[in-house]
């Protein structure tokens, strides 16, 4: 599907007009189904996005959030993406909406992706909002190169759910929604910043193999049109 390209002059400037963005898409969700549901990513990125989400005004009692993709970590580590999520978007207005963690306190990762697979099955698919970020090599959610259910998970046949992966580049084992769970959300955001982003995305709009650039399988294949939101 097409993707646009909205570049901004600051990353408060994109904050503010990707913020209008979605929460016009949850109220649009809530209008129309009763209810709505918003996927974020972790990472450094978003922080000024989920600030300024958090303060528009809308049924948030009617909104499930949860994470694209999380580290195997309890919420209370500085690792967690629950924790950046509660600390940075589950404030204000939306502190009323309804959170779905991806982490559990299993004994290992895999028992905790089935958890979370069965956990979030209960939210209506596709998403309504799905905002994905994108790391230096060209990863998205926890798509990394040589991960290890990297084609499992990019591949289009693959149920929705959520899956473990590790990868060099990972950090600790990851748990992440899979490339069917994520690509046909009804409103699909990549949300970069910085101009070293902008050249990798440059790169992973040019020839290449998915496995090298997973965001190429996002670029390429995704069910919805890909907005991406860019600022220096
Ligand atoms: O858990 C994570 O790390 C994220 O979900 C990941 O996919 C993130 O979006 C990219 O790594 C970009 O991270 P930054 O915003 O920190 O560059």
């Amino acid at each position: 599907m097409p993707t646009t390209f909205n570049a901004f002059a600051s990353g408060a400037e994109l904050a503010g007009a990707l913020a209008e963005r979605v929460a016009a898409a949850l109220r649009d969700g809530i209008a129309a189904r009763g209810a709505a549901s918003l996927a974020v990513s972790g990472g450094s990125t978003p922080k000024a996005f989920f600030a300024a989400l958090s303060g528009h005004a809308l049924d948030w009692q009617k909104v499930t959030v949860t994470l694209v993709d999380e580290r195997f970590v309890p919420p209370d580590s500085d690792r967690s993406n629950h924790r950046l999520v509660a600390e940075n978007l589950l404030q204000s207005e939306a502190a009323r909406a309804h959170f779905v963690p991806l982490y559990h306190p299993a004994e290992n990762v895999e028992i905790a992706a089935a958890e979370a697979s069965i956990e979030t099955a209960a939210i209506a698919a596709p998403f309504d909002v799905a905002i994905l970020g994108m790391g230096g090599d060209g990863h998205t959610a926890s798509f990394f190169p040589g991960g290890s259910r990297l084609s499992e998970a990019l591949a289009a046949d693959t149920p929705r759910g959520v899956i473990t992966m590790t990868a060099e580049g990972a950090g600790e084992p990851r748990l992440t929604f899979t490339f069917s769970a994520l690509n046909d959300a009804r409103l699909l955001v990549l949300h970069i910043e910085g101009e070293a982003k902008k050249t990798v995305l440059a790169a992973a709009q040019a020839e290449g193999e998915e496995t090298e650039m997973p965001i190429r399988a996002v670029l390429r294949r995704a069910i919805s049109p890909v907005e991406i939101y860019w600022a220096p």
